[in-house]
């Protein structure tokens, strides 16, 4: 009988496995790349990306894993805050005057203004509840974040809106996964502290993107990683987990003290049994909403305008937002600035549901017809473009979705539930709970050796 079986080789499963590789493991990937929805490939000194690309700063899980598997991640220089609408772009200066630059008409304008005003409020008391409080576990910081503005939706928060005053939130609220009529009041407002406020939360690059963290930790594992395993069913007994997996068209049953489930709470609700009943209640309950995302590579020469802006908002458009991914590398150049760059767009929610079901390259066409608008001359530097369409994009926390935190934060068995869904910081609730999990496994299987008759043999 094996320690523990990882299933997953995410962001979330990959730190569980650094946790306990100096154990009897091995962690199962159904893919054949280590990463889930971190996925970016490095083009000489760019890197493209599809999925996850900003992660916590100093002091945060993020932080703590990248030292200690030796992986660099750097503070973004750029712009968060740069907005392409209506045939203009704006970068800098303070983003509530933004309204009035733009060619909008005055009802519109006060209309931005008095829902601004009271996101603004919302932002501040959010800010509070996000705070770590002295000593707390973070589990309470947590489901109180939760328990912010719950019982609404953000779009019943700032009431109806114009299509014009609607643009200033939706994008910024629908990267989430939900759009403002799905997601809580409160995950929205915290989606407007991160975008204001860059200390507040996600605001680093790794450096030769995101990826590159856990496929370090997966080269480290050897051969206790196994490839193209899918995970068919995991069932819990009361001294044992059962973990089946099919590879290379053959299944293969082993047995383990305990496991990791890292998958999505969809997976990981279809292939788990004999869960306490209430957490497997609650993993049904968690809502998927989709993204699609495009990344492309350029040949451009000399400085451009992007070059000093990460983030680029684009309301009313097929994506709601374009990232200038070279932007790190951009900072680290010395002296002249080398030719291309790398972009990515991507597009949650409705923008997703509108794109997913069509082919890559209409996809392609749409985006890149709006990237002409946005950045004009774009078609002429473009030399590599590719498509990623992810089903199960990002867990978006609806209203009452705080009522479903303490079903899930029920203490494990043999099965230990990580990965993003279980909080509100992406990446760094995946990398937090994937490390929490393989150190208290550490821990009992520690004190199991110190049993009698523990079925450990020395
Ligand atoms: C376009 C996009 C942009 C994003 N931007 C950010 C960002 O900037 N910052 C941020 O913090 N977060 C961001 N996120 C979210 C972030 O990517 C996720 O929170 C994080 O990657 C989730 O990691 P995970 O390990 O929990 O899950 P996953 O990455 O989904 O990992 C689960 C793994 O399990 C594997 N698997 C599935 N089924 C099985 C099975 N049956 N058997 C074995 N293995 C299986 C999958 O192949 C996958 O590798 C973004 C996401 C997307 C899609």
């Amino acid at each position: 009988m094996r320690d523990a079986i990882i299933v997953g080789g995410g962001i979330a499963g990959m730190p569980a496995a650094w946790r306990l590789r100096h154990s009897d493991i091995i962690a199962l990937e159904a893919g054949n790349r280590i990463g889930g929805r971190l996925r970016s490939e490095r083009r000489g000194k760019y890197w493209l990306n599809w999925g996850g690309h900003v992660f916590g700063g100093e002091g945060s899980y993020a932080d703590k894993l990248l030292k200690e598997v030796g992986v660099d991640a750097l503070d973004l220089p750029g712009s968060f805050s740069a907005l392409s609408f209506k045939g203009k772009t704006l970068n800098g200066g303070n983003v509530n005057l933004y309204p009035f630059k733009l060619p909008l008409s005055w009802g519109t304008r006060w209309e931005i203004v008095k829902a601004g005003l009271k996101v603004m409020k919302a932002v501040k008391a959010y800010g509070r509840v996000n705070k770590p409080r002295k000593g707390e576990d973070y589990r309470v910081r947590q489901q109180r974040i939760y328990d912010f503005m719950a019982d609404k939706t953000f779009a019943e928060f700032t009431g109806p809106l114009s299509p014009d005053a609607d643009a200033f939130f939706r994008p910024t609220v629908s990267r989430s996964s939900g759009d403002p009529e799905e997601i809580s009041a409160g995950a929205g407002v915290g989606y407007f502290l991160l975008v204001w406020d860059k200390g507040a939360g996600l605001a680093r690059n790794i450096v030769g993107g995101a990826a590159t963290l856990p496929q370090a930790i997966g080269d480290k594992l050897g051969d206790k990683l196994k490839m193209g395993a899918e995970v068919l069913q995991v069932v819990q007994h009361n001294d044992h987990v059962e973990v089946t997996w099919r590879q290379d068209g053959k299944e293969h049953t082993e047995k383990a003290r305990y496991c990791v489930m890292t998958t999505p709470a969809t997976i990981t609700h279809r292939v788990t049994k004999g869960l306490d009943p209430v957490v497997y209640d609650a993993l049904g309950k968690i809502k998927y909403g989709h993204y699609v995302s495009a990344a492309f590579l350029t040949n451009e020469t000399g400085r451009h305008a992007w070059d000093d802006v990460y983030a680029y908002c684009t309301p009313q458009r097929s994506f709601n937002i374009a990232f200038n991914m070279s932007n790190l590398v951009r900072s680290m150049e010395g002296g002249e600035r080398a030719p291309g760059s790398s972009f990515m767009v991507f597009s949650p929610a409705t923008l997703a549901r509108n794109l997913i079901n069509l082919p890559d390259e209409k996809v392609l066409e749409i985006y890149r017809k709006d990237l002409e608008e946005v950045f004009p001359g774009f078609g002429n530097i473009v030399v590599e473009q590719s498509v990623q369409k992810f089903h199960d994009g990002l867990a978006y926390c609806f209203p009452g979705r705080n009522k479903v935190q303490p079903m899930l934060m029920r203490a494990p068995n043999r099965i230990y539930l990580a990965g993003d869904y279980l909080g509100s910081w992406y990446t760094e609730t995946a990398i937090q709970t994937g490390l929490l999990a393989g150190e208290d496994i550490n821990s009992k299987l520690y004190t199991d050796k110190l049993l009698p008759d523990n079925g450990f043999s020395y």
